[in-house]
């Protein structure tokens, strides 16, 4: 998929369960079922008519479904026909057995209908896949698998494009798994809203640029859809950015406090902490042990360093009311004393400071995630957790073993109602899950992330977020974003640093200054 975190989608992503009831309730409205399926063909015809002229494509092959994904696919075949496009289709069903708008449709087309399953590519300059859309319900069978492979061979051989409709087919909608095997498209045009299946992977990669057009369902059918998934975007959390005001000081922009690791191990944390200081928090100190304090005095100007030892040595420095953002986990070692360090960070106390826990923070507790759980849940504050795959599969073993959840979105949001806390499970599909039942998927990142400490430097842009007190669940899904936009505007041969001396122009462009 191309980059798109600054495209425009619309924020609400819908599960396919949600799209049925969406379309439902619109036909009960008083929409034809058929009005709807011409539109979806008028937004495919459009966007294939397009590809064809960049391309000086004049030949399309329609490939067409038993339901009515393959409904869609007859419409814009008749649609390209009108347009003087030489147009073939293929179904693969027979045409007795559609029913409903996709027979009608199949009706009113009027060439020929081969099989799909004996259908030669060949002579094709873009092939329309039209074959499942959202009403997937099991794995494709093993001739349905043969002709998708056949298809995504023949594209990567010839070049030819290959444009889905509503969802490259073999994708599941919902939870964004390959079931036996899936189209790989160069576009594909989904309508209303974006489905989860877009945006976690696999899915997403198969998915190529993508678009979402309106068919006539009115945006009032979400009230009753009770849409809790939402892209990752800026519009999600813009207007709870926190900005520095010109009557403000630097203790009303926050103190975070990041928690350092012993002498050998030091660097994660002085990353965190100079991104906490780059997101904006108006004062940054790092607790260090005393064997450490002089590498990390030595090795810092703006942030502040004080020494911390052990638990004891955290609790002293936490007296001070002002440091209302604390970060664990980069380079804190796995140990008891780390377990007791977050339990100190996390202790109940008067006024709300709010953590956010990462790497050895996390692995930790492995042994007895219960116990950590009793202190997330016990916080004063908004807690942010940050694990990535493996992390998450030692810590959230329940959610990850359990039946319920199907995709990485069930399990984010399944440990963030065990844990009470903020759950980010970082990858390249990051899915942000609160306590509340809300959640975020990023849409797009480059792989350049994946490089030593760019998690570090996630956990400093949350704690930074929330030091200036933007609330737990935004201020993760602005941090996730802000750390993949840093690295886009970066680019290749990127390191954790540079994410961190990349985030004056995110800043920047998120101002409009
Ligand atoms: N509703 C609307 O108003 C609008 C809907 N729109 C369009 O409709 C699409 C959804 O249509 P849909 O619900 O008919 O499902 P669809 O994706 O075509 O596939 C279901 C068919 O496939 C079958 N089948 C399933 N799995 C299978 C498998 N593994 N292997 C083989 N067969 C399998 C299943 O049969 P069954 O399970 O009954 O055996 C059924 O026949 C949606 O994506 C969008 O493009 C737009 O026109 C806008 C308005
Ligand atoms: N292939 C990838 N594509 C995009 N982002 C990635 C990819 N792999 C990792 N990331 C991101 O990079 C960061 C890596 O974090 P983490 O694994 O904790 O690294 P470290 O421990 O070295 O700091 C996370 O934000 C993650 O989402
Ligand atoms: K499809």
């Amino acid at each position: 998929m191309p980059a798109v975190l600054t495209v425009d989608l619309p924020l609400e992503v819908l599960t396919t369960d949600q799209m049925a009831r969406a379309d439902r309730l619109t036909i009960e409205g008083g929409v034809p079922a058929m009005t709807l399926m011409e539109n979806a063909a008028l937004a495919l015809a459009k966007a294939t008519s397009q590809i064809l002229q960049r391309t000086s494509g004049r030949r399309v092959l329609v490939l067409c479904g038993p339901g009515n994904n393959g409904g869609d696919g007859f419409v814009a075949a008749s649609l390209l026909r009108s347009q003087r496009y030489k147009v073939r289709v293929a179904s693969l069903a027979r045409l007795e057995e559609l029913r409903g708008p996709a027979a009608r449709a199949a009706a009113a087309w009027p060439g020929a209908v081969t099989s799909a399953l004996e259908c030669e590519f060949e002579g094709a300059d873009l092939v329309v896949d039209a074959l499942f859309g959202t009403g997937l319900a099991r794995d494709l069978d093993a001739d349905a698998c043969d002709l998708v492979r056949r298809l995504n061979r023949w594209r990567r051989a010839s070049g030819q494009n290959v444009v889905s409709v509503d969802i490259p087919s073999g994708v599941d909608g919902t939870t964004g798994a390959v079931r036996g095997a899936a189209v790989e498209a160069d576009a594909t045009v989904t309508f209303f809203r974006v489905k989860t299946g877009h945006l976690l992977l696999p899915g997403r990669l198969h998915c190529g640029a993508l678009a979402c057009a309106h068919i006539g369902i009115r945006p009032s059918a979400l009230e009753t859809l009770h849409v809790s998934t939402f892209i990752n975007a800026p519009a999600l959390w813009r207007s709870d950015l926190p900005l520095p005001q010109i009557e403000g000081h630097k203790y009303s922009r926050g103190h975070a406090l990041v928690v350092s690791g012993g002498a050998s191990f030091t660097g994660a944390a002085r990353l965190s902490a100079a991104a906490a200081l780059r997101a904006g928090a108006g004062l940054v100190t790092l607790a260090s042990p005393s064997d450490a304090l002089t590498v990390n005095a030595s090795a810092l100007t703006s942030v502040m360093v004080r020494p911390a030892d052990g638990a004891r040595g955290l609790a002293a420095v936490l007296t001070d009311e002002r440091k209302n953002a604390v970060a664990l986990g980069p380079g804190l070692g796995v140990s008891e004393e780390s377990c007791a360090k977050v339990e100190t960070a996390l202790a109940p106390q008067a006024y709300r400071r709010a953590a956010v826990l990462d790497a050895d923070a996390l692995s930790s507790f492995a042994h007895d995630p219960e116990r950590l759980w009793r202190a997330t849940r016990a916080a004063p504050g908004p807690v942010v957790m940050t694990p990535h795959a493996g992390e998450f599969a030692r810590l959230f073993a329940c959610c990850e073993n359990d039946g319920a959840c199907r995709s990485k979105l069930d399990k984010a949001r399944a440990a963030a109602r065990a844990s009470g806390a903020v759950v980010v499970y970082k990858g390249p599909d990051t899915v942000v899950a609160a306590p509340d039942g809300r959640a975020s998927i990023l849409p797009s990142a480059t792989p350049w992330l994946a490089t030593a400490g760019s998690g570090d430097a996630l956990t400093g842009i949350i704690a930074g977020l929330l030091a200036q007190r933007m609330e737990g669940f935004l201020a993760a899904s602005c941090a996730v974003w802000m750390h993949a936009r840093a690295a886009e505007i970066y680019g290749p041969g990127l390191i954790a640093d540079d994410i961190i001396a990349s985030l004056p122009h995110v800043w920047r462009e998120l101002c409009g200054r």
